[in-house]
């Protein structure tokens, strides 16, 4: 089985196209100003990418307002909330949008996991990622939780990895956890915001060989 990957944080055509070139699945833009990696909807919207690449918007408690334009703007195929939105949000936006949704569950114990069960029936996809200091960037810091944590878990919705991965430590994440769809953005950068693409197809490559 494959496994297929998002790259997160994107804002150059250059950029997407060694995302897409290298076989991304998935690609995201970040829609939170507080970001190094915030753009705005028009920008993300005229950066193209294959019919079958999803574009993946990324949000931290966004209102209607804000998802409705990005959703155009961008032409994003999916939203990721990556904030403390409840199941009954999560649930609102999918209606709303009627595309699809991936909530973040934020994970340092294996306590942290039993969030995500508060989400069936109301998001399509559970992307488990670090729990991040308090005060800090809520994701898109480089951070890994154990990935341990995820053996024998009962995942009660189709998920995602995210947290801290790059090209030297995939193919550790994937036996370990298992999974199918990885997430990464700081990973694949030279600085905050500011992605690579030798990095990009370096991470893409050890992913499709993991
Ligand atoms: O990337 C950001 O700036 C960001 C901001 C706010 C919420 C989420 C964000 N990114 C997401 O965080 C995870 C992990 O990123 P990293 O690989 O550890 O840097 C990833 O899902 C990004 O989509």
């Amino acid at each position: 089985m494959p496994t297929f990957a998002k790259i997160c944080g994107l804002s150059t055509p250059e950029t997407v196209s060694a995302a897409t070139r290298g076989g991304a699945s998935h690609v995201g833009f970040v829609f939170f100003p507080k970001s190094p990696r915030d753009i705005v909807p028009e920008q993300a919207g005229e950066l193209v990418t294959p019919e079958a690449v999803g574009r993946i918007g990324v949000f931290v408690d966004p209102d209607d307002a804000l998802l409705l334009h990005a959703v155009r703007g961008a032409r994003l195929t999916g939203v990721q909330l990556h904030g403390d939105e409840s199941p009954e949000r999560v649930a609102a936006v999918k209606a709303r949008l009627g595309i699809e949704v991936w909530k973040a569950v934020p994970v340092r114990t294996r306590a942290d996991l039993d969030a995500a069960k508060l989400y069936r029936g109301a998001a399509d996809r559970i992307l488990y990622d670090a729990k991040t200091p308090k005060g800090t960037l809520p994701g898109g810091m480089g951070l890994r939780f154990d990935w341990k944590l995820l053996e024998g878990f009962g995942h009660p919705l189709p998920w995602a990895l995210s947290g801290g991965l790059d090209v030297a430590n995939i193919a550790e994440a994937v036996r370990i956890t298992g999974t199918r769809l990885v997430d990464v953005s700081s990973g694949v950068e030279r600085a905050p915001g500011v992605k690579d693409v030798d990095k990009i197809a370096a991470f893409l490559q050890a992913t499709a060989q993991s």
